[in-house]
């Protein structure tokens, strides 16, 4: 765990289409963490493939890269203290159903193959999906509230 830990988050295509980008990022920036990447890109299915490679063998693999494909997603790295396991929580359940009520599947969200929103699952996985949908690299700055949000 650290306050330089970073994970991948990415609005998928239902949700830039319903509207929910704004509402994610809003989410993620009240938390405290910090934004470092941030792309609108409408992905291939080869790219896609690479990203969701653990899921291979699913039967709704083929429905899953079609979802993704289907229109643009916004691909973002935040920065922060737990940003992995916390961006999960902050996602909630993969299947929206059983999201709890305040975190943004839960609140925005129905069905498992719908559900608006990526988050990395592991520190090791995150760094991989920034390489992946990032390759040219990340910008740094100095964030002037960090004494603020951490002791
Ligand atoms: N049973 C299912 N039917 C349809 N789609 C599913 C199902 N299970 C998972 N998915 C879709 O595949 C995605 C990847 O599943 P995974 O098990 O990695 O869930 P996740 O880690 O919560 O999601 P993501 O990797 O997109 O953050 C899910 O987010 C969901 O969109
Ligand atoms: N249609 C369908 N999609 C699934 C299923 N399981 C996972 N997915 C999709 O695949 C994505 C990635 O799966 P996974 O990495 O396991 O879950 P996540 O990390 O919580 O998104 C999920 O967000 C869903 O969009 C499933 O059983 N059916
Ligand atoms: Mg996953």
């Amino acid at each position: 765990m650290s306050q330089a830990e970073r994970t991948y988050i990415m609005v998928k295509p239902d949700g830039v289409q319903r509207g929910l980008v704004g509402e994610i990022i809003a989410r993620f920036e009240k938390r405290g963490f910090k934004l470092i990447a941030l792309k609108l890109v409408h992905a291939t299915p080869e790219h896609l493939e690479k990203h969701y490679a653990d899921l291979a063998g699913k039967g709704f693999f083929a429905g899953l890269i079609k979802y993704m494909s289907s229109g643009p997603v916004v691909g973002m790295v935040w920065e922060g203290l737990d940003a992995v396991k916390t961006g999960r929580a902050m996602l909630g359940a993969t299947n929206p159903l059983a999201s709890a009520i305040g975190t943004i599947r839960g609140d925005y969200a129905l069905a498992v193959g719908r559900n608006i929103c990526h988050g990395s699952d592991t520190v090791e996985n995150a760094e991989k999906e920034i390489k992946l949908w990032f390759p040219e690299g990340i910008t740094q700055y100095a964030s002037v509230v960090e004494p603020w949000l951490y002791e």
